[in-house]
């Protein structure tokens, strides 16, 4: 039986305290309060922005005290503030390239859902790598998405072929790797080890071009089992449910998930893989980078259908790459501190939530995935409208 409390989880929410008092952590605190909506002529060419201001002016987060609560993020400034405006001036791409890395004999629900979102919520192209098996199918879903039959199973590679499969796969992703804006790993990936090794390969490449990645679904499997996969990658995002969150903390941790102390065990287990930024799904998403807490806890629906944590990962890939690019772009040097992945995880699951909200009040217990993506786009209307 695991211990709640090894020596290492009490040093680590010393070190968390510690952390809370010192001017660094004030500092970034106030950087997430400068993405707040100042006056909208501080965001250049955002029309959607002037159209609704928010009554909220803050993203408040964490101070990570041992048993301080966790304060809500101002989502909806957090929303206006990344997307971009629809400018005519733009050409196709510049919204946003995503990938999925995802879907085989099994499951081919969960690629779809992931890269029909991120194209609802408004990247320009999306993009799916799958087995054969899974190809077809995810095509026939949707002539929106662009797919790659391109992984395999073990079932269909002899031992002989493994090397030069592998090296294929590998180039064949590798040729468009540079083109995404981030990519997710993971949704209706399964659990094929050969098909693993290969996608352990994708993301040692993406990782390399510094391309952000979303995991989740089976990539958690994956990494858990294989922390240097993602360890000190500071563009990769992990969105864990219940259960795959308790996995992670079992491995990482070696202890048990630690309600009580929900916000330093979440700390802690980013800090302890290198800072990687963790979404920890369930009645509140609580999001954490290792030195800041958040959560969104925005109701959304009662219903648990599955796949709708398939969505949240497409729409985090968008949010994130939108977030990295405002802050890259814009004009207040102060505000390049602030992570952009954090960012993309609140945006995503205030978006999600507003959807399965709506989705819910049409359809009641009836409510599936497909119609919670069918109101990604008023949820975002609602919140920064497109204008003309
Ligand atoms: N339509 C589709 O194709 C969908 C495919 N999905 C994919 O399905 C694959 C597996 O994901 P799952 O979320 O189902 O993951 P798991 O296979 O880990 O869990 C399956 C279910 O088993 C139960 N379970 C798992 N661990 C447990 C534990 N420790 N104690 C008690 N019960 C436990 C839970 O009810 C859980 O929902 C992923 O690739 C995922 O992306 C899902 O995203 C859902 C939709
Ligand atoms: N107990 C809950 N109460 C309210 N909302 C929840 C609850 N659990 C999950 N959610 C919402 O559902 C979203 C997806 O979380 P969930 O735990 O269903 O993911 P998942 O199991 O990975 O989904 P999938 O079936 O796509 O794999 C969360 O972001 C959150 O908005
Ligand atoms: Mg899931």
């Amino acid at each position: 039986m695991r211990n709640h409390c090894p020596h290492a989880w009490h040093q680590q929410q010393h070190r968390g305290r510690m952390w809370a008092a010192s001017p660094a952590f004030r500092r970034r605190l106030f950087l997430l309060r400068s993405l707040s909506p100042s006056p909208c002529a501080a965001l250049p060419g955002n029309a959607a922005c002037s159209s609704s201001p928010s009554p909220s002016t803050s993203i408040r987060v964490n101070a990570m005290s041992a048993s301080g609560p966790v304060y809500e993020a101002d989502a909806e400034a957090v929303v206006r503030r990344i997307t971009p405006p629809l400018d005519r001036a733009r050409h196709k791409g510049q919204a946003g390239k995503i990938a999925v890395i995802g879907g085989c004999r099994e499951y081919t629900g969960a690629p779809y859902f992931a890269a029909i979102s991120a194209l609802k919520v408004g990247a320009d192209l999306s993009h799916v790598f799958c087995t054969r098996d899974a190809a077809t199918v995810i095509k026939s879903y949707s002539p929106e998405l662009i797919v790659h039959p391109i992984l395999e199973e073990s079932y269909s590679v002899s031992d002989g072929e493994r090397e030069s499969v592998s090296s294929r796969i590998l180039t064949e992703v590798a040729k468009w790797m540079e083109r995404f804006d981030c990519i997710v790993v993971g949704p209706g990936l399964g659990r094929d080890s050969f098909l693993l090794d290969c996608v352990s390969n994708i993301m040692r490449h993406a990782r390399q071009a510094n391309i952000p990645t979303v995991v989740d679904g089976d990539g958690l499997f994956l990494i858990t089992n294989n922390l240097s996969l993602v360890e000190g990658n500071l563009l990769a995002i992990l969105t864990p449910n219940v259960y795959e969150y308790k996995r992670l903390v079992q491995k990482v941790l070696n202890c048990e998930v630690n309600e009580e102390n929900a916000s330093e065990q979440l700390t802690a287990l980013c800090q302890k893989i290198g800072g990687i930024t963790i979404m920890r799904k369930g009645k509140a998403d609580i999001i954490s980078d290792g030195k800041t807490v958040t959560q969104v806890s925005t109701f959304g629906s009662p219903r648990r259908c599955g796949g709708q944590g398939d969505i949240l990962s497409g729409s985090v890939a968008v949010f994130a790459s939108w977030a990295r690019h405002f802050l890259l772009t814009n004009e207040y040097p102060t505000e390049k501190s602030v992570n952009p992945m954090m960012l993309g995880c609140i945006a995503g699951s205030l978006l999600l939530r507003k959807a399965a909200s709506h989705a819910f009040e049409k359809n009641k217990r009836s409510t599936v995935t497909t119609d919670i993506i069918e109101l990604l786009g008023k949820s975002l209307e609602d919140i920064c409208p497109a204008g003309h």
